[in-house]
Order: C-alpha cells, then structure tokens, then sequence
C-alpha cells in the first residue's frame, strides 16, 4: 500500500495583472536627472483602494499593477533652475527624453514607493522582499496628454450622452491612432509580466481594446481576462454613433468576462453586441441574483453581468473620525452656527449636474422662504483635465452666474447662502466636509459609481459626536449609485420642484426616521473588499470551468504581423472565398457583386509581380466570369467548390468533373422542387454541377425547419452517387464529395510560384520550398472554406517535417489561414476576421491604403510610443540623445 507525503509546501498565490489607466501616482523629475518625486493621484478612489486591498491585506492573490506613469512633469522648484530662467518655454513641454538609466531608475523608486507603503501599512515591519509588482508603461512622447484625447473626448462624452458634433476627421483619426498605440503598449508590457495561469484584469474605457489584443498576442486559449467598466455605457443608440464602435466591441469581447457597475449598463451593452455585431444572448441571474449574459459573437462565449464597485468603509471610517477632523469639523460649525449644511462635491463636467444642483437650490428658497437664511450650500467643484475647454469655461460662467444670483437674491452682507469652491481639497478637509453635513445633494446626470455617495453614508453610519448620524441623502436617479443606494431619497436632478421638495423634507425629518433610512442605507453599501473578491472568485470559477467545457476561441487575425510579414516574402499567394468574404452576404445572390473598393484593392494586389491571386468560390463560372474574370484578368478563379478552374491570365476554364456521371442532377432536381413548392421564397440555383437550393428569402423559421427535412431526404439517396450534402448560409448545396476547395489549394500551395498550372496533373511534393510560395493568406466564411484552412495547415505540418529550420521569424512558414466570422465558430482556422469590411480593411493595408493603426494588431513600441525600429523610432532615439546631452550640460554647467 502506498502512502501520499502531505504538501506541506505554501499555497503558491493566484497573480492577478491587474491594468489601469495610470499608476496610482504622480511623477515629477526634480532638480537633477534622478531626482523622482512620487506623490498619490487623486480621482478613481475606489479602483486605488481595490489595488490596495490586493496589495497590502490580500492574502490569496499576488497583484502585479500594469499601468501608464501619466503625464511625467517637472516639480514646481525645478522650474527655477538655471536653465528654465533661461528658456522657461522649453521646460514648460519639455518631452522628457528618458535614457535607459532613468527608466530604470524610476522604476525602482516606484517599486520602494510601494515598499515603503506597504511598510507603513504594516505598522513599519520592514517588508524583506522586493517588491516588483509596480509595471509602468511607458509613453513618452511629447504632448503626452494625445493618450488620453480617445478615451477623454470621443468616448467619455459618448459614454455619458454627449455627442460630438463632428465626425471622423484628421483630428480623431490621429487620437483613435494613438488609443490603439495606447493599448498596444499594455500588451506589450503585459507580455513581459506574464505568467501561465495568471488572471488578467483590465479596468475601464481607455483599455477598451486590449482583451482582443491580448488574445492575438498569446494565442493561448487558457489565457483569462476580465473586464470592469467603471463608467456608465450608453444605449445602443447613443453607442452606435461612434464611427469606431465595431473596433470597439470587437477589442472588447476578447475578454472571458466584461462587467458593469449595474444591470442596464449591461443590458445596454448587450443589447449593442446584438445590434452591430449580430451577437445571440442567453440571460440568467448569477449568484448575486443580477441579470446575466452568455454572449456568444465574436469571442463567444463571453459572460457579461454587473456587481458595483464599493469603497473601503473600514478606512474610511479610521480616516474620518480623528482628533485633526473633530477640530475641523467644530470649526465649519461655528462658521455656520445654526445653519443646516448641505454640501456637495463633484468634477465640474456637464455630467455632474453642478447646474442642476444650484438651479434646484434656488427654487427650493425662493419656494421655502422659512428656510432662507437657515441654509448653507457648501459647493466643492474639482476642476477637471478639459479646464481649458470652450464647453468647461462655459460651465465655469454658467456656475458663476448661478451662484452670484443666488447670493445675490437670497444674501447679505454677512451671509452667503452658497459657498463654491473651484478646487481640489484634501483628503482631511473633505472628510470634515462629510461629517459636518446636515444632507447630501447629488444630482448627476449620468455617472457608473458616485463614490462620494458611498462615501458619505459610511461616515453618516458612525455615531459621531456631532449629532449628525444618519444625516440624508438626496441622490439623483441618473446615477449609478442609485442602483446600490435605493433608500436614498431618489430624485430627478431635470426637476428642480421635486429636488426643492426632498430638501424640504430631508430637513424637517425626524431623529428616528433619519435612523431607519440610515440603517437601510449602511447596508447597501458595497465594499472594496467585497467587490474585489467577489469579481476574482466568479473569474476563478470561469477559468476552471472552461477546463471542463470544450471552448476555442481564434484569436483576431495580427494584422501588424501580417503586413510585416508580407513586406518580407517574395512569393504571395492569396486564396479568398467570395461570398461573406469579399462581399457582404445579401438577400439576394445576384446582387452581391464586388464594390469599387474590392476591384482597387484587388487591382493593387495584383499589380505586385510577386503576389498571386485566387478567388476560389461556390458560384459558377458565369457569375464570376461576369464580375471578376472579366474584369480582372490576372485572377485565378476556381468555381463551384473547386469543380471548375482558370489559371491566372488565362482564358479557358478546365472541368475537373468532367468524368463524373451527373445523372444524379435529375434525381436531387426533383426533389428540391417539391421543397420548393412547399416553401415560399425558396428558389433553386442551377450551376453546372451544383444545385442549390435558398431559402434566405422565406419565412425564416418555415425555411430553416424544411432545410433540415430536405437535407434528411438528399442524404437518403446521395451516398449512393457519392454527393455531398452541404450545409450553407440559408442554402443546401448538393455536389460530387471528390472536389473540394481544399484540394484547389493543395495544388496552388505545392507548385512552383507564378509558373503556368497544368490542372489536370497531379501535384509533386518534391518541389524545393523556395520555389513554393513564402506567404498564403487564405480567407473564408463557409464550412466549405474549412477545407482550404485543414489542408494549409496539414501543408504546414508536412513542412514542418520536412524543413524543421526554415521557418520564418514569427515560427511559422507564412500560412495564414483566417475564417470571416465570430471568434467562437468553430473552425480550425487560426485567426478571424469579423466581416467582409475588415478583410477589406486588412488587405488594404497590404496594398498601402489603410494606416496600420486602424485597428489594433499587437506592434511592438519603444518607450516614447513610436513602433520599434521604424523610422520615426530612431528618428526620435537621435532626438533624445541630443536632449539628454543637452540637459546634463545644463545641470552642471557645461557648454555643448
Ligand atoms: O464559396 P462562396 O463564394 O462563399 O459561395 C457560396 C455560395 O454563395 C452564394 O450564396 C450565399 O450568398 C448569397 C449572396 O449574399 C446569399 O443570398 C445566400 O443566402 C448565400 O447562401 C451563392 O448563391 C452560392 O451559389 C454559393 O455556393
Ligand atoms: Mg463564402
């Protein structure tokens, strides 16, 4: 009998990557090239908080945080050194070229920043470990705010029902060019960081399209990415709007699970992937009984749901309840003695209702003039990134005015009933805030998570010496913490009579009834511990269950490396499917013809004496005779299913069935007639060989129940003649089985490039591989086009074998077989492509009319955001030296 030796070996923990927009830092260089100060950012207090809990309390996780530095700037003193006297304007952008060593350098203070915090948290132990958690992306090109012009003024405003007046212009193309490049560079740095097994989690709108990125980086199945919308997203038709949105859910669904602050922002979201990208969705409820969705699109499969993020409630409470605050708190009190406080924070964007607020607290005094000259609004506005924006200056004016009539009609001398401040304050002054109010007013129009709601009901839950526990909330019920708050007294912020009224009400309740509101409210707010756990256990929970469920999900096609690999290769072949993948699948079939943009691309392509091409398709040889033969010669063209052949540049097609008996034709005819009869809107297409019959045009549960029944009938009788039965889009094909698409692809891939085909010969495996080609990009919708990919990749293995050291520099031999359709087909495929207007997109970048940052691929950066070694890269590499050299000389004086 044989005994199992105990583990006793520690619990190696879960790492989590966890990727935000930036570091929870602030980074300034000094007076000396070395000189780093770190300070804490403020804003995202409770994702900050989340990363704290997994960093310093978290016993079952191991953080690893990848995140932008932000906008590197100079400390205030530095700007006195001799050389800003000198030329304060070149300080002022000063791009930061960092050398090698700085980079290095900043690194490691930011890893003993965290060191050190982590030391205070634990009561000064000293932590014996490095700590190497802390993973800057690097970005530092000058004008660095570009990586935020995407995310800051396309998406928030869209995200939050403001629409931009413009469309696509030069301006966007370049901020959406540099989101791509942004996100780039998270995969980029997340392919230094990780580990097999790791759990990556990706947090809000700037990140939208790295799940995707990642999976065509990888291209590991097991890999796990999770996905939390901090922000509200939109309806679809506010969504819509934006010119990239396919790209955008596109980036998006390469993640196993996406996450919102609530059920109708996920509920939005699905209902988009459903409307552009034709996804199907199965609801159920998830453990926390909200709304959930399996997604199946591109990336299938994808589990969308909602759990609202929370705030550290213990800590808030430690901060907020010290001697320092009590002082404070006495000192606003007699500023305001018997005055009821309302007070209120917000940024002062168009979205946090600051407007509203103000408009509402006007009509409550001149409704209630008994409480005039008993109330104080005390108005903390924080300026945000857009300050020097037309719209923000607009709000500013408007805010101002507002506040000035307000004082004005409802002051005096002594007295002014709304005190604004337009600024940051800190961290002790806003928690005296807190605890100081009589009521809260929120009146936001749109936000994901109003922290500061969170926030207040944790303070009010404390029994303070002030007398103010379970003081109210008036919260509106455009934000998103209403969803999480429903005790709160809940009021449109757009009606300033019933905003009036709940203050009104608010103050005049009594002791006990602040009680029983208070006490509700406690308990639906949501911790940071809590949220954060709860997100990683249900990813845990769908990373193991995907061990037990077959799930493959092909990885988006890498189009940087594709065209860079097509730049290196000599002897191109291309093999497209027509129909779903050069055009459009329509209603139809003789109106899906090729549009002007396939023929200019197709025309480049061919022009490329290196580059051969070949649509190899269903339709016959009419068809494709009419709309490509003849218009462009240099194609090669296989018809029906690989039945039919015409070389490139050549006129006459070649019969590969031509010794088939087709007697079979009458007979599958016939049948296919009677189901014609029976279903209105089905028709029949006669090709050579191939019948086929549509029901795209029926009544869609009538056709697609009598597909089935005449596919049961054909196959009762097709084996005998040896047919095949084909299941296609809305169509049953019936054609001899011995011609496939794959074997037109066997004989094109195993033949000397550009030489004349003789159809009828049989192939040779003993041609020497650089006569073959060095690039195949094969494309295709159907399952008929499976057969193209299985017998590339059965070429690959066989070369594999036979020339084990020519591969090329991605490990490969320059196959490329891409199915046209969703993530989750099932294909053997290795990359897809969503629809034809991407395999558009793709080939015009081959052909030079489409910039390789329309979509995201994943290119390699350098640490100023330019792709390495281009020339743009070195360009700028020269640039940094002549800068460094420069501001050494001026630090100790030298001249150069
Ligand atoms: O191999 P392909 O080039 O993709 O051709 C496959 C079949 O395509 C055509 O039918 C399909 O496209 C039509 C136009 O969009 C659509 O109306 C129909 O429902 C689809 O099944 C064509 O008519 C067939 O002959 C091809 O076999
Ligand atoms: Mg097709």
């Amino acid at each position: 009998m044989t005994t199992t030796a105990q583990d006793n070996s520690p619990k190696r923990k879960q790492r989590i990557i966890n990727c935000v927009t930036q570091l929870p830092y602030k980074i300034q260089l000094g007076e000396s090239n070395d000189d780093w100060k770190i300070s804490a950012t403020t804003g995202n207090s409770a994702l900050y908080s989340s990363l704290e809990y997994l960093q310093f309390d978290s016993t079952e996780y191991e953080q690893h945080v990848v995140g932008w530095t932000g906008e590197i700037t100079r400390t205030e003193r530095s700007l006195f050194t001799k050389e800003a006297k000198e030329k304060p304007h070149d300080l002022d952008d000063d791009p930061l070229y960092l050398t090698k060593e700085q980079i290095n350098g900043l690194t490691t203070t930011l890893q003993d920043h965290m060191k050190s915090e982590k030391e205070a948290k634990t009561d000064n132990t000293p932590t014996t470990s490095a700590i190497n958690n802390v993973h800057p992306v690097w970005l530092l090109r000058k004008n660095q705010s570009r990586w935020r012009n995407y995310a800051e003024k396309v998406i928030w405003p869209t995200f939050h029902y403001i629409l931009n007046p413009s469309n696509e212009g030069e301006q966007e193309k370049n901020w959406w060019y540099d989101y791509v490049k942004f996100n780039e560079a998270y995969a980029q740095k997340i392919g230094e960081v990780y580990q097999k097994g790791d759990i990556i989690w990706i947090h809000d709108y700037y990140l939208l399209l790295l799940p995707q990125l990642l999976r065509m980086k990888f291209n590991d199945e097991s890999i796990i990415i999770g996905y939390f919308h901090h922000a509200p997203w939109p309806s679809n038709e506010y969504f819509r709007c934006l010119p990239r949105r396919k790209q955008i859910l596109d980036g998006l669904v390469g993640a196993n699970r996406i996450c919102f602050q609530n059920e109708s922002f996920s509920r939005h979201f699905v209902s988009s992937c459903k409307r552009l990208l034709d996804a199907t969705a199965k609801k159920s409820k998830n453990s926390s009984d909200n709304d959930q969705y399996q997604v199946s699109v591109y990336g299938g499969d994808v589990l969308v749901d909602s759990l609202p993020i929370g705030v550290n409630t213990t800590q808030i409470l430690k901060d907020a309840f010290t001697k320092d605050i009590d002082s404070k708190v006495l000192s606003i009190k007699q500023a305001y003695q018997n005055k009821k406080i309302i007070i209120g924070r917000d940024r002062l964007d168009s979205v946090r209702g600051v407007v509203q607020k103000l408009r509402a607290f006007e009509t409550f005094l001149a409704m209630y003039p008994e409480w005039r000259d008993q109330v104080v609004l005390i108005q903390v506005s924080s300026p945000t990134a857009t300050r020097t924006s037309p719209q923000t200056i607009k709000l500013e004016q408007q805010v101002n005015e507002l506040v000035n009539s307000i004082n004005s009609e409802y002051g005096s001398l002594n007295f002014s009933p709304v005190q604004h401040y337009y600024m940051r304050i800190p961290k002790d002054v806003y928690l005296s805030l807190l605890r100081v109010a009589d009521l809260c007013l929120i009146t936001s129009v749109r936000d994901g998570m109003n922290t500061t709601a969170l926030e207040y009901v944790t303070v009010k839950s404390h029994m303070s010496n002030f007398l103010c526990y379970g003081n109210p909330l008036i919260l509106s019920e455009f934000s998103g913490s209403s969803n999480v708050l429903k005790d709160a007294i809940v009021v449109n912020p757009w009606d300033s009579v019933a905003v009036a009224k709940s203050i009104n009400m608010a103050f005049k309740l009594d002791k006990e009834e602040k009680t029983t509101l208070e006490s509700k409210l406690w308990n639906e707010v949501p911790t940071i511990q809590d949220w954060t756990n709860k997100f990683l256990t249900s990813i845990k929970e769908l990373a193991s269950s995907d061990d037990d469920v077959e799930r493959k999900m092909t990885p988006a096609l890498n189009r940087p490396v594709l065209l860079e690999n097509y730049k290196q290769s000599k002897r191109r072949l291309f093999l497209f499917d027509y129909d779903g993948t050069l055009t459009p699948i329509v209603k139809d079939p003789a109106a899906a013809i090729p549009s002007a943009r396939l023929y200019t691309i197709l025309q480049k392509l061919s022009a490329d004496p290196h580059n051969q091409i070949w649509i190899i398709s269903g339709r016959d040889q009419k068809f494709l005779n009419k709309w490509l033969g003849g218009k462009l010669p240099q194609l090669g063209l296989s018809a029906e299913h690989g039945c039919f052949m015409k070389d490139v540049s050549c006129e006459d097609w070649v019969n590969l069935t031509e010794k088939v008996d087709m007697s079979w034709q009458v007979r599958v005819n016939e049948v296919m007639e009677e189901f014609t009869t029976r279903t209105p809107g089905s028709f029949i297409e006669r090709k050579k060989v191939a019948l086929t019959w549509h029901y795209r045009r029926t009544v869609p549960e009538l056709g697609e129940f009598h597909a089935k029944e005449l596919k049961e009938k054909l196959l009762t009788f097709t084996d005998d003649f040896d047919l095949e039965v084909m299941d296609g889009k809305a169509n049953i094909e019936v054609r001899p089985r011995f011609v496939n698409k794959g074997e037109i692809v066997k004989r094109l891939v195993w033949h000397q490039h550009g030489q004349p085909q003789d159809m009828l010969k049989g192939i040779s495996e003993k041609l020497p591989k650089d006569e073959m080609p060095d690039f195949v990009l094969c494309l295709g919708d159907d399952f008929t086009d499976e057969d193209m990919f299985r017998q590339l990749n059965t070429i690959e293995t066989c070369w594999k074998g036979k020339y084990p050291d020519e591969k090329n520099q991605w490990g490969n031999y320059g196959f490329y077989p891409v199915t046209v359709g969703s993530a989750s087909k099932k294909t053997v495929a290795k990359a897809h492509l969503t629809d034809p207007q991407q395999v558009l997109e793709t080939l015009g970048l081959l052909v030079g009319d489409v910039s390789l940052f329309q979509s995201a691929g994943t290119v390699d950066l350098d640490s100023r955001g330019h792709v390495k070694n281009s020339e743009s890269s070195l360009k700028s590499k020269l640039a940094s030296k002549a800068y460094v050299m420069k501001r050494s000389a001026s630090y100790t004086g030298a001249k150069v």
